[in-house]
């Protein structure tokens, strides 16, 4: 695109140059100059190369300041020399009351384009009135702006436009008069047609590009919302789609494609938009950064700020224009320098998803900061800064959509160490548990065990007593039948036991019987008997494997041990002895263990009756 036009800029006749007194003249063109040099200005000559024209250098103006002038009265104001060359070059003025009226004289050249096409490059100018004059006398009118319906265009572009004739060499004066709320910015250029299709084509076509990668991220972020439901991803997609109405609003796409019937809307969507995408920023934040865990502080500011762009954007849709946009492009800067603060507080206290965070960040407000930039004119306008916001937010939000799946890997994982962890707990919990009551169980079962024992004893001998040795004999009888052995029962009872207790007293008695059961026990050890204290001074003891004769020998010795050997007691010994009563049961038997018993006790009956310490088996005599 040919954006050098070969231009041929002459200097404008004086309005009224003096014919006599030609050093008066010298002398008062010398004093205009000096006096007035911002009255002087250049025409333009649209030469058959010329294909687009910026008409800032060719751009005088005039503040009407109150904002009554009309067409007759800015001619005056032109014919006075009361406009001047545009400021720095450019038709920047910021926010400002009345009326600019703008004026370019212009000489058409080329024969063959005689309708040229004057674009304003600022889609939120309120009101413009666009007037040609030709010499002959010959004028027009158009309206346009974005109080004016959309249709109204000459062209539906996003930016307001005006079809001018120019009659071949022909000068013709174009005035344009701007009123707005807006600020003011008039960057006039005029085009022939195939120029303006070609840098309309150009500019959708990048601005395509960037609502491509917004569309994309929003697509794609949605997904992923629907499917892990984080409300870091709602939020998400609220800033996209917030801040991608502040950038269709500014450049007047919202007001082509959106609301082009709707005035009001395409004068207030300014303050609303910047409003709702602060909102969605600030929560975005707030959520990312979880704030409220992390800086509670900061948390609470955040939600203030949240709190003013909500109340501003409510107040947005009464208050007039001119006051509500600045206040919230003020706040604007706030809240991002605010929002800065926050990645970096989040980052050093040691978040790792706020690095990406800060990134995407930085990256947005070098793109804010170009704009502003050449806004200031502290940079030269290209494509990087004049596009700097658009460029620096399609990073942001593309290295934010990374930032957020880092995040919700990082989350991920923490999610899992501490599943892991409280697994591992409580395994190690388990494990304790279970060795705590396995050593329980052993003492209880230790416990147990020594109370069974103990409910098996005699608490003065400690052999058997009556009760266990009836269940343990029953077990033998059981056996004894099933191996076909022998088994041999022996009813020992001490002898004259009442005299040793009257002589002696029942301590010396309690004594003896330890003695005798200890002895009895002894002895029969090597013939794994099963021996218990029948009751009394009276033993039971069973012989396994042992027939009456075995059983009898076991009994004499026994007998003889204990008629042997005094019990020592404390005072002096004394002498015990015992009968004994055998009695064997065969293994084709079927003798339950109390016929066995009465058999025993009737061989001890005969050893007492046959003069005691002797060894009686039933049915024959041994001793
Ligand atoms: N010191 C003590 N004496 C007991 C115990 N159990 C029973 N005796 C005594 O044993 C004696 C048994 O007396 P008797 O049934 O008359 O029998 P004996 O005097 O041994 O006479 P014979 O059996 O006929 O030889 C009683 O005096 C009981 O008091 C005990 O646990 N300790």
């Amino acid at each position: 695109m040919n954006t050098t036009p070969a231009l041929a800029a002459v200097p404008s006749r004086p309005a009224s140059p003096q014919r006599h007194w030609a050093g008066w003249a010298l002398l008062c063109l010398l004093a205009a100059a000096l006096l007035a040099p911002a009255s002087a200005h250049t025409v333009l000559n649209l030469e058959r190369s010329t294909r687009e024209v910026e008409l800032a250098p060719f751009t005088t103006y005039y503040h009407d300041t109150d904002g009554r002038l009309d067409l007759d009265g800015a001619r005056r104001a032109l014919a006075d020399k009361r406009y001047k060359p545009l400021p720095n070059g450019n038709g920047s003025f910021g926010f400002q009351p009345g009326a600019y009226w703008f004026h370019i004289a212009a000489v058409n050249r080329n024969a063959e384009v005689p309708r040229w096409l004057l674009v304003q490059q600022f889609a939120l100018s309120d009101r413009l009135d666009v007037y040609t004059r030709a010499r002959d006398g010959a004028s027009t009118h158009q309206a346009g702006g974005d109080s004016q319906l959309f249709a109204s265009r000459a062209i539906r572009y996003r930016h307001p436009n005006f079809w001018i004739d120019l009659p071949a060499d022909q000068p013709v004066d174009i005035f344009v008069r701007v009123r707005s709320d807006s600020s003011m910015q008039v960057p006039l250029t005029l085009y022939t047609l195939s120029a303006f299709t070609e840098l309309a084509r150009d500019a959708q076509f990048g601005i395509g590009i960037y609502y491509g990668i917004l569309v994309a991220l929003f697509f794609y972020n949605l997904v992923l919302w629907l499917s892990l439901r984080d409300s870091s991803y709602f939020w998400y997609l609220f800033h996209i789609c917030a801040f991608g109405l502040v950038l269709l609003t500014l450049n007047g796409l919202g007001f082509e494609y959106l609301w082009p019937r709707s005035p009001w809307l395409a004068d207030h969507s300014v303050p609303l938009s910047i409003c709702l995408a602060q909102i969605g920023m600030q929560q975005f934040a707030r959520n990312f950064l979880s704030l409220h865990r992390r800086w509670r502080l900061g948390d609470y500011v955040g939600l203030g700020m949240i709190a003013f762009f909500v109340l501003l954007g409510i107040a947005a849709t009464q208050l007039p224009y001119r006051i509500a946009t600045p206040i919230a492009s003020a706040a604007v800067f706030v809240s991002i320098a605010w929002i800065a603060v926050e990645g970096i507080v989040v980052m050093r206290r040691g978040y790792k998803p706020a690095r990406l965070f800060l990134l995407a960040w930085s990256a947005f407000l070098l793109g804010t900061g170009m704009f502003a930039a050449i806004a200031f004119d502290l940079l030269p306008k290209m494509f990087i800064t004049e596009y700097g916001v658009q460029i620096g937010s399609a990073l942001e939000m593309l290295l934010l959509s990374v930032a957020l799946g880092y995040r919700y890997a990082s989350l991920r994982n923490e999610n899992e160490r501490i599943v892991r962890e409280a697994k591992e707990q409580l395994e190690h919990k388990v494990e304790q548990r279970t060795t705590e009551l396995r050593s329980t169980l052993a003492l209880l079962e230790d416990a147990h065990a020594r109370l069974r024992e103990t409910s098996q004893r005699d608490g003065l001998t400690g052999l058997h007593n009556r009760s266990h040795f009836r269940e343990a004999f029953e077990a033998l009888l059981h056996r004894s039948r099933r191996q076909h052995r022998p088994l041999v029962l022996m009813m020992i009872d001490l002898d004259h036991f009442k005299q040793i207790n009257d002589h002696h007293g029942h301590l010396v008695g309690d004594e003896c019987l330890r003695w005798a059961a200890g002895l009895i026990a002894q002895i029969l050890i090597p013939h794994h008997a099963l021996l218990a204290r029948f009751g009394g001074e009276e033993f039971v003891a069973v012989l396994p494997d042992h027939d009456l004769d075995a059983g009898a020998r076991v009994a004499e010795a026994l007998r003889l041990r204990l008629s042997s050997q005094p019990c020592p007691s404390r005072s002096h010994d004394i002498p015990v002895t015992a009968s004994i009563g055998v009695y064997e049961i065969t293994p084709d038997s079927d003798m339950g263990v109390e016929a066995a018993l009465q058999f025993a006790d009737q061989a001890l009956y005969l050893a007492k009756a046959e003069g005691r310490d002797c060894v009686r088996v039933w049915g024959a005599a041994v001793a």
